[in-house]
């Protein structure tokens, strides 16, 4: 990934106070902008965060061919120009759901070709044997050479295809390939994340055939062509990952704040989290009110999964919240194998974090100290700035980059709620 090296300035310690909106969803909206090449027609997508990611993606439509426009979080996209289905190594190495234009392409041409393994947070190995894998069950011919992946079908076949791990972007990519199938697609042990009930919800506005999402077994009955209708608008969900980032903050701060735009139901996991630790928290359909007064109380056990448990997304800026609450918290990340790469940043800070492996464990301190700290991945960056709001000094986050992939506009909305932020261009 290219980094620029910006560097966010936070003046701490802060109290948080006051009311912002959440944007829509990056691991929603993602899937849901390549799903649209699938279609003659144009759409609309709303909700659509403005955050690098998506902004990359809109590149990767327009290489295609698509014609798309970006105005006030919404897209247009038209793909009835498009000609190409080959992802060339600068774009696919930008980011993760760059893979996921296979599956799309392959519904489209039946021909698709990624010139380099996906990009994304270097948070563990993150092969893509399973998608291989599920593809080439789906009856495609999947060819890799020099880390070039090439693949091409006649038909996508029927099938009942088993995830040995319910990965978020093998299902992605399964169902997205699959649109078209002869006969029907089964996915057993699929991801349940609401993301990808919010994919599935596009494709079948667009004339798709898709039951069971939000659920293990997915089920795809191919369709002949999707619908003709002129305009398909969809709207992106709310992103959970960014409301429980601004959650940890205030859990890590203190203050009161109400976060708008946001489905508290997928966020139970966090929720819970918060509540047991002593945040005062009330829910409404699209709200969250959440009051912290006294010190975080510690000592839990938390776990990441697959959701509805607690998402691993979430598990670095639990991480800083916990940094300074009473007791001793332990955190197991069982998803990627290297996310801990925020913990020697918030050591550097004055926290008392132990990795064992898998395994952090969070002995509470009172208080951070400001000091130059540098973000490696996008969620480890933004945990950074939750330890700089809470620390006492100034907080230099270097790196600040990494965390635009995935949040819109955020020291904008850290301010709103009262905080001191500057973002300056690094060295
Ligand atoms: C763009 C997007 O939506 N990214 C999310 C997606 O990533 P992503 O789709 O990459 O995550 P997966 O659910 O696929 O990964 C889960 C686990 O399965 C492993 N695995 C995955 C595929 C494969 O072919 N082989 C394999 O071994 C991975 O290395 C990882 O250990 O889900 C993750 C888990 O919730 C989130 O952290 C990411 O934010
Ligand atoms: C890991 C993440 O993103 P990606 O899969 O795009 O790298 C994330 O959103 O935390």
């Amino acid at each position: 990934m290219k980094v620029k090296m910006q560097k966010l300035i936070i003046y701490g310690p802060a109290k948080l106070l006051g009311e912002i909106e959440v944007e829509g969803a990056k691991n929603a909206a993602l899937p849901i902008l390549t799903a649209s090449i699938l279609t003659q027609n144009k759409v609309i997508i709303t909700n659509v965060p403005d955050i690098v990611d998506v902004r990359h993606t809109i590149d990767i439509l327009k290489y295609l061919g698509c014609k798309v426009l970006f105005e006030n979080n919404a897209v247009l996209v038209d793909s009835s120009s498009i000609k190409r289905f080959t992802i060339p190594p600068e774009y696919a190495k930008l980011m993760r759901s760059s893979v996921l234009f296979m599956g799309a392409l392959l519904s489209k041409f039946r021909r698709a070709e990624l010139s380099n393994h996906p990009g994304g947070c270097e948070i563990g190995q993150r092969p893509i044997d399973l998608h291989i894998l599920a593809f080439k069950q789906l009856g495609i011919e999947v060819f890799e050479h020099d880390n070039r992946i090439m693949c091409r079908c006649d038909r996508v076949n029927g099938s009942e295809i088993f995830l040995p791990i319910p990965s978020v972007g093998a299902t992605e990519n399964i169902i997205l390939a699959s649109i078209f199938c002869n006969g029907e697609v089964v996915i057993k042990n699929a991801a349940k994340e609401p993301e990808i009930a919010d994919l599935c919800h596009f494709l079948n506005k667009l004339g798709a055939k898709i039951r069971g999402a939000g659920t293990h077994i997915i089920k795809i009955e191919g369709v002949k062509k999707l619908k003709s209708e002129e305009v398909v608008h969809k709207v992106v969900i709310p992103d959970r990952i960014v409301a429980g980032t601004y959650l940890c903050a205030v859990a890590a701060c203190g203050g009161e704040v109400v976060l708008k735009n946001v489905f508290p139901r997928h966020l139970d996991s966090i929720l819970h989290i918060l509540k047991s630790s002593g945040c005062k928290i009330k829910e409404s359909k699209n709200e969250i009110w959440i009051k912290k007064e006294e010190r975080l109380k510690g000592g839990l056990r938390i776990t990441t999964h697959y959701y509805p448990g607690f998402p691993t997304d979430l598990q670095a800026p639990v991480c800083s919240a916990f940094a300074v609450a009473s007791g001793v918290t332990i955190i197991k990340e069982t998803i990627f194998e290297n996310r801990f790469k925020h913990v020697p940043e918030l050591v550097k800070m004055g926290a008392d974090i132990h990795v064992e492996k898998d395994i952090a464990v969070i002995n509470g301190v009172e208080q951070l100290r400001g000091c130059k700290v540098f973000a490696r991945d996008l969620r480890g960056g933004a945990a950074l700035f939750v330890a700089g709001l809470s620390a006492e000094g100034v907080t230099e986050v270097m790196n600040a980059d990494y965390v635009d992939r995935g949040y819109e506009k955020i020291e904008e909305k850290y301010t709103l709620l009262g905080a001191k932020i500057l973002r300056e261009k690094g060295e």
